[in-house]
């Protein structure tokens, strides 16, 4: 327009053209890009991407070197022939190039499953993992027990000092409870026709008040325990089975430190993530070095490393862990395995439902066809440990002889878990009044020799994971998300950590009632406070009655526990969301309920197992009949023995409909159950060819945790 005024126009109006005619700029100009015919493909092919890049060319290099291989065996089998040396046979050369690798790729392979109590770590050619106590000891001021109390538990004294009769020890709430559970498998065994005399708690506890120990000499005790000596000067730290053997008494004195609690980090007992993860990584390095024979460190970078994670993780942790791999331990490449996933691979099954039942922490999780099907993840804070503390709680209200046991002090821990490993039982057959014995062996004493009966606790204290709410259950979310952030989303800044939606279900029944929305879910929070206190009573809601539309019969009660009250539970939907709130008043929305830190993921096992399968089978009737006849019971907390079959009575009569399919299976072959996942994990690191998801150095240096996105099998 400017350019069509004249001459005169413009110098009327001052825009007059001044210059020499010439261009601004002699560079040239690029003109606005169209956006409609706008296309590019960056990002968009994976040749852009540097983790297919070297994958694609790691295959490449793999092939040429077995065509060269292969060229290689044909002109050596054309040469022996010729020179009559017998049958040369080309192909058998070619198995022997193709094993050789193979072995040696299980041999260079570290795998490494970290549990609350135990870590297993193995080459991945071995046929069985090393077991030691995830625990380190620390130069301290106190012991862990007298940091709590000591010298003798509080809980037997009132305020004045006096001793309190043990009856009273745990509160009356715990007592009815205990009592409870005892008068109905009083009722359940009469059913069931079993004998059983009418007084024979008095029995037991008559017996306990009037044993005394038996003193034997510490050189007459032929079993007599080792216990750690100090070197000179003693160490900063001791890791491993060493530290739970350090006399409690030790001068100068250790602390017990348990990086692994619950399933998560420990963030109770530790002030920093920084002291949490060296602890974690001190204790690793140790068990490479020493169990595993790697002592040279430089060594490492030859190795690769599968580490085997919940199915429920944490991203922050698992990518703490991987920089702790790379960084620190510099192994050559690092990946990642889901407990149950690996589980499934140790067991050789494609499907299953799998119930690992560890020392702190039950993960159930249905996996299909190699994979885990996430909305069935469920991730419950109790394990094997509940059962060991509820077993001592049980013995000692019936006036068990030692009182003074303390599961803080580390012979008493040790005991204990003896004790419930050779008495408690979930076989009814099995519950009558008997005579036990046990020695005390404690450092620098002599030996006590303990006789005891105990009659219906060696049942009630396993059968806790099904009535959770007589487990202690009050510390295991303290100081949870205090040292170690949650995961968010780098754009809008939403918790990112994976969900399911089977594990909110659970949570939203379990959910205690927030603050400020108290009001508008008043129909859902009203009915959480209940459900805290049977949680194994309750029928978690919708998945559970999605089964029973499945199976067309109404729900049955439970044996030896009345059925459902809590028809009123919040409706979670199966999804992600906590119950909907009323359109009316439009409260701030309350956080989701995964999102929430105060909840207890603490819920009976038999219902769980159905949430669980109920989410994975998403009223496929197929489906449904498949996992619940393919239950795989893994983790050393399912050693109990008559587990399996109370189990499987449990399912019977919460679902009869399915009574027949009903399976509660255990990993063939006779593996231990409590290594199937570090079996599952070292199956998987042997698979060279197939395993997209190993990391390398060259990306991580490059990429970092990003890397994940492209390299987990599941969505990250
Ligand atoms: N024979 C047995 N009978 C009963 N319980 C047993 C037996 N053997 C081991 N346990 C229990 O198994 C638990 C340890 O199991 P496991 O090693 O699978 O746990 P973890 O992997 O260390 O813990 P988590 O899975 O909770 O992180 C302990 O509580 C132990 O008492």
């Amino acid at each position: 327009m400017v350019g069509k005024k004249s001459g005169k126009a413009l110098r009327d109006e001052g825009l007059e053209r001044t210059d020499n005619n010439m261009e601004l700029s002699s560079w040239p100009q690029i003109p606005a890009i169209n956006q409609k015919n706008y296309y590019t493909d960056y990002l968009k092919r994976d040749d852009q991407n540097l983790a297919f890049r070297l994958q694609n060319e790691e295959a490449r290099t793999k092939m040429t070197k077995k065509a060269k291989d292969h060229d290689r065996a044909l002109a050596m089998a054309k040469t022996e022939t010729a020179e009559g040396e017998g049958e040369a046979d080309g192909d058998a050369h070619m198995e022997d190039a193709e094993e050789t690798p193979a072995e040696m790729a299980g041999s260079k392979v570290i795998v490494i499953h970290m549990g609350s109590q135990n870590l297993r770590i193995g080459l991945a050619s071995d046929a069985l993992p090393k077991t030691l106590p995830m625990v380190i000891a620390r130069k301290a001021a106190t012991n862990e027990s007298e940091d709590h109390d000591e010298p003798k538990p509080k809980r037997f004294k009132h305020d004045d000092g006096s001793e309190m009769e043990p009856e009273k020890a745990f509160g009356s709430e715990w007592s009815s409870h205990f009592n409870r559970m005892s008068a109905d498998l009083k009722v359940h065994m009469r059913q069931n026709k079993r004998r059983m005399l009418p007084n024979s708690k008095e029995m037991v506890v008559n017996y306990n008040r009037r044993t005394v120990p038996e003193i034997i000499s510490e050189h007459n005790d032929p079993m007599r325990a080792e216990w750690t000596e100090l070197s000179n000067p003693p160490p900063e730290y001791i890791v491993g089975q060493p530290a739970l053997r350090v006399p409690d008494s030790s001068k100068p004195r250790y602390k017990l430190y348990w990086p692994i609690q619950n399933g998560w980090c420990n963030e109770k007992d530790y002030t920093s993530k920084r002291s949490l993860f060296l602890d974690i990584s001190l204790i690793v390095e140790d068990a490479i070095k020493n169990q595993l024979r790697l002592t040279s460190k430089k060594d490492w970078t030859q190795y690769s490393c599968v580490f085997v994670i919940p199915d429920l993780y944490d991203k922050s942790y698992v990518t703490q862990v991987l920089d702790m791999l790379m960084r620190e331990f510099a192994f050559a490449r690092v990946c990642f395995i889901q407990e149950s996933l690996a589980a499934t691979f140790g067991a050789g099954f494609t499907s299953a439902c799998v119930v690992d039942i560890g020392a702190q922490k039950t993960s159930i999780c249905c996996v299909e066809e190699g994979m885990c099907i996430e909305n069935s993840r469920v991730n419950l804070k109790y394990g094997g440990q509940d059962v060991t503390e509820t077993f001592v709680k049980m013995m000692l209200h019936d006036h068990f002889p030692y009182a003074d046991i303390n599961l803080r002090r580390r012979h008493d821990f040790l005991l204990a878990e003896e004790l419930k490993k050779n008495i408690c039982t979930m076989n009814e057959a099995s519950v009558s009044p008997q005579v036990f014995d046990f020695h005390l062996r404690v450092a620098g004493q002599d030996t006590r020799k303990y006789t005891f009966k105990a009659f219906d606790e060696v049942h009630l204290a396993p059968m806790g994971v099904f009535e959770p709410a007589i487990f202690d259950n009050s510390n295991k979310i303290t100081g949870r998300r205090t040292l170690i952030d949650r995961s968010v989303d780098i754009y809008d800044g939403s918790p990112n950590d994976p969900t399911s939606a089977a594990q909110s279900e659970i949570l939203t029944a379990m959910a205690p009632p927030l603050p400020s929305h108290g009001k508008t879910n008043g129909e859902s929070h009203s009915a959480a406070p209940e459900v805290q206190a049977t949680p194994s009573r309750p029928q978690p809601p919708n998945a559970l009655s999605k089964v029973q539309d499945l199976e067309g019969t109404p729900r049955s009660s439970v044996a030896g526990s009345p059925g459902p009250e809590n028809t009123g539970t919040p409706q979670a939907g199966g999804t992600n969301t906590p119950a909907a709130t009323p359109a009316a008043a439009q409260p701030p929305r309350p956080p989701a309920v995964e999102d929430r830190d105060d909840i207890m993921p603490v819920f009976g096992l038999d219902n769980a197992i159905l949430t669980s399968i109920a989410h994975a089978a998403r009223s496929d009737e197929k489906k449904m009949r498949d996992f619940i006849g393919g239950i795989m019971v893994v983790g050393g907390g399912s050693l109990t023995s008559g587990f399996h079959l109370f189990l499987e009575e449990r399912l019977q009569a919460l679902r009869p409909g399915f009574s027949k399919e009903i399976m509660i299976g255990t990993p063939p072959r006779d593996l231990d159950p409590q290594v199937v996942v570090w079996k599952g994990a070292s199956i998987f690191g042997k698979l060279s060819g197939t395993n997209d998801s190993w990391i390398g150095r060259l990306e991580y240096d490059r990429l970092g945790p990003r890397l994940m996105a492209y390299k987990c099998m599941w969505a990250y």
